[in-house]
């Protein structure tokens, strides 16, 4: 599959966007007017510039307002076009993207719409080049790909064909299975972009909303798969306009747009295809999802008080690694480790995530395709090979097999004490905090590189703003993330690890008696907990007591969950899931928040 970019979707110069498109490993670009109207670079050094790159110039885009006009009035429009197929030839480009008119429109008549775009195609193919059309959302009148297709069929030109967005097309809910019904040939240009299920107006949403595919909610798979049933070999192109991505790292930016076709490019393989061509789409290695958790690790210049915290929840210290200063506790499959081996920071942050995945070879070799940095950790002869991938907000995850007992890492720590004791728990999921900046490379990376399914996202008031969060995970649920964002003005969330336990209430009591100030929750907290649910007083005197939260849902599922202090930029959580119950106590977070924000200022 060949790929492509538009340079509206990144930030910098435009001979910046080229290097990175090409860093990125792009097979060509689509050149945005304004990109080069605002270059220094002469059309012919920009043509030269890219071919040195390796890239092609597969489009030139956008030319507006071209058809449905008065006959004066597109007389100027082909006297435009001229000059613009004359630029064309200067930077060896082919194809010009005409979209759908929206301020000069008049005539609302496919038999003219036809005609004009029959005569600018005349004038295209005495260029040497050809027109794609392509139906905006907003078009005054051509606002449906399936019009779009009717007046290219209509006006019958070599030269002009149209080009495909599945951001016009799925954005306004039109069918995208009758593209299958165009002649591939007839289809010159193909743009993807993904976007969050939004109610807005359809520009805005448009032109600052896009995501890369695998980011949003659109079913982007079934949609190129469409268009290859068609037989369109062309160049799938993202065009993914996008306020984060204009202002944030050029080169990162472009790496994660990559990776959003290889994943899609996995995923439409996967679909029965009506032809397999050799250059289709190819596959990644199958991973599945993973199956645990094995370890978190938080890293710290000094961990004394997360042990300290480790200890109260009723973990075992389960010794030193032999040759790291690193310390790990475990509660029944609880894992965690407590690194203060270079650590960035003083105060202890969440580093990295163990999970446990079916072939942790396959799961490496697909990070590596889909263009996971990886990061190295030292080990000796005899202990474990260490293989991770930096997560996008810098959280390391690690790769290994599924073990049934204790995994086969834990024996290299020694003068630890016994397991056993309180009663066992799992990790239940990880709480990730990002700058806003991270958020949707996140998305992509977790459901590209560790196969998690993304759900909506929620906002939660904090007392510094609305935190956006979504959860990814895997089917079964035995491995949730939680990825959340930030207000933009805040200092930053800290990270948190949830551990499940088969009873919350007694964890708490018995955590207090060793010691533990939990999180203060309110007393205006409980006393609405009365008033919603309907528990018995001394059921919520104790949970007042002790700090704990509840949460109940349609179906009478259940949820308590009480939370540490923060050490660092860590706390810690242990929950209790009955009865199904399969949220994470949304009542209870702005609750949590604002508590937090409480205890950080001393108040
Ligand atoms: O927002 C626009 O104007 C615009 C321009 C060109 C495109 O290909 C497109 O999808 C949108
Ligand atoms: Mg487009």
């Amino acid at each position: 599959m060949r790929t492509s970019i538009a340079t509206v979707c990144l930030s910098g110069t435009l001979t910046e966007k080229l290097h990175a498109c090409a860093e990125a490993g792009f097979d060509g670009v689509e050149l945005f007017e304004p990109d080069l109207l605002a270059s220094p670079t002469s059309p012919e050094e920009v043509g030269a510039l890219a071919r040195r790159l390796g890239l092609s110039l597969d489009l030139y885009q956008p030319f507006r307002d071209a058809e449905g006009v008065t006959e004066p009035e597109l007389a100027a429009v082909l006297h435009r076009a001229r000059a613009k197929f004359r630029l064309m030839q200067r930077l060896g480009v082919d194809t010009v993207l005409v979209c759908s008119n929206v301020g000069t429109a008049t005539v609302d008549d496919d038999a003219v719409s036809a005609d004009q775009l029959r005569r600018l195609g005349d004038e295209a193919q005495a260029h040497g080049v050809r027109i794609a059309f392509e139906a905006l959302a907003w078009g005054r009148y051509v606002d449906d790909y399936r019009r779009a297709w009717r007046i290219v069929e209509r006006a019958d030109h070599p030269a002009v064909g149209v080009c495909l967005d599945s951001f016009h097309i799925l954005s306004r809910g039109h069918d995208p299975a009758e593209i299958a019904q165009i002649p591939a040939e007839k289809i010159f240009f193909l743009q993807l972009a993904d976007a969050p299920a939004l109610t807005m107006d359809v520009l805005s949403w448009s032109r600052h909303h896009r995501l890369f595919p695998g980011e949003g909610s659109f079913d982007l798979a079934a949609f190129l798969a469409h268009v290859l049933d068609a037989g369109y070999t062309g160049p799938v192109s993202l065009e993914v306009f996008n306020d984060t991505f204009r202002q944030t790292d050029v080169q990162r930016t472009a790496r994660q747009a990559k990776r959003s076709l290889t994943w899609l490019e996995d995923q439409v393989a996967r679909r029965p295809l009506r032809s397999r061509r050799p250059d289709g789409p190819s596959r990644l290695p199958d991973v599945g999802q993973p199956v645990a958790f094995d370890f978190v690790e938080v890293k710290a210049e000094d961990a004394g008080e997360v042990d300290e915290v480790l200890r109260m929840l009723g973990f075992t210290f389960r010794g030193h690694h032999r040759s790291k200063p690193v310390r790990l506790w475990t509660q029944g499959a609880a894992r965690v480790l407590c690194n203060e081996h270079l650590a960035r920071e003083w105060a202890p942050t969440l580093a990295a995530i163990g999970m446990e995945v079916p072939d942790p070879e396959a799961s490496v070799r697909r990070a590596r395709l889909l263009g996971a940095p990886s990061v190295f950790r030292r080990t000796r002869a005899g202990e474990q090979d260490l293989v991770a991938f930096r997560a996008p907000e810098g959280t390391e995850i690690f790769f290994a097999e599924p073990s049934l007992a204790e995994p086969t890492w834990v024996p290299e720590f020694d003068g630890g004490e016994e397991p056993g004791g309180a009663p066992a728990l799992t990790i239940d999921h990880v709480n990730l905090a990002h700058p806003w900046q991270t958020f949707e490379e996140s998305v992509l990376f977790h459901t590209s590189v560790l196969a998690l399914r993304s759900q909506g996202t929620q906002e939660v008031a904090a007392p510094t703003g609305l935190v956006r969060s979504r959860v990814m995970r895997s089917d079964d649920g035995a491995v949730r993330l939680a990825l959340n964002v930030a207000p933009v003005l805040d200092r930053g969330l800290p990270q948190h690890v949830a551990f499940r336990s088969p009873d919350v209430v007694a964890a708490a009591r018995a955590a207090r008696a060793r010691g533990l100030h939990p999180l203060p929750i309110p007393a205006n907290y409980y006393d609405d907990l009365a008033a919603r649910f309907d528990l018995p007083a001394a059921v919520l005197d104790e949970m007042r007591e002790l700090g704990v939260l509840y949460d109940r849902d349609e179906s009478g599922g259940e949820f308590r969950h009480f939370y540490t202090r923060t050490v660092g930029a860590v706390f810690f959580e242990l929950v209790q899931r009955d009865g199904g119950y399969d949220g994470y106590g949304a009542a209870g977070a702005p609750v949590r928040l604002a508590a937090q924000h409480l205890a950080s200022a001393g108040r």
